[in-house]
């Protein structure tokens, strides 16, 4: 079905903003001291999860000052659709991860089983240690289990259908400047 670009740029138009631009970046700010202080002897790859890791990816890593390596992988559970399924693995990582230290970034916690599938599957690759760093933890009861939240974190943001700063809206807006909700949902 042909996309209905009217609906798309009155998506954003009618959206509720819940970050702005200068929020997103105070985030940005204070999630890179942090992965600092924890990471900045550790010589980590640090893994992007296309395709809503990009943003994060390229904002952070310019803020982070010491020696890493970057690679990337792509996972999704999610494809266009507004609610989740199972795991669809496209791209593996793919570095020798054997004694090494990995951060993931993402946009976004929701349940978080895409986190905790990424994490498994870098741990059984033998990483000695597994840390993940998101833009947006949702806030909801519905974790893969009690209290899962990322090592680092950029907003807590409410239970709505989200996009903007990586985030699509049927597979728009991915580049929105905040995060927005979805009208209605
Ligand atoms: O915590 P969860 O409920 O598992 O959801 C979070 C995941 O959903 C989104 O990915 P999506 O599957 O939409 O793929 P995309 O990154 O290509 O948009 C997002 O980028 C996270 O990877
Ligand atoms: N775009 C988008 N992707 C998601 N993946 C999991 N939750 C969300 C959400 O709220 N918005």
């Amino acid at each position: 079905m042909p996309i209905d670009l009217e609906e798309i740029e009155r998506a954003l138009a009618e959206a509720d903003c819940l970050a702005d631009a200068a929020s997103v970046e105070a985030a940005l700010d204070r999630m890179a001291d942090e992965i600092t202080a924890r990471l900045a002897d550790a010589n980590p790859v640090v893994y992007t999860v296309m395709n809503g890791g990009l943003i994060l990816a390229g904002r952070i890593l310019p803020r982070l000052p010491f020696p890493l390596e970057v690679g990337y992988l792509h996972a999704t559970r999610y494809g266009h659709a507004l609610k989740g399924a199972r795991l669809d693995w496209r791209v593996r990582p793919t570095q020798d991860l054997r004694g090494r230290a990995v951060l993931v970034l993402d946009d976004i916690l929701d349940e978080g089983r895409t986190l905790a599938a990424i994490i498994d599957y870098l741990k059984a690759e033998g990483a000695r240690a597994v840390l993940s760093a998101v833009l947006v933890h949702k806030v909801h009861e519905r974790k893969a289990y009690p209290g899962m939240r990322a090592d680092f974190t950029g907003l807590d943001i409410a239970d709505r259908f989200l996009f903007g700063c990586g985030m699509d809206y049927k597979g728009y807006w991915r580049n929105a400047p905040g995060i927005y909700a979805v009208k209605g949902l």
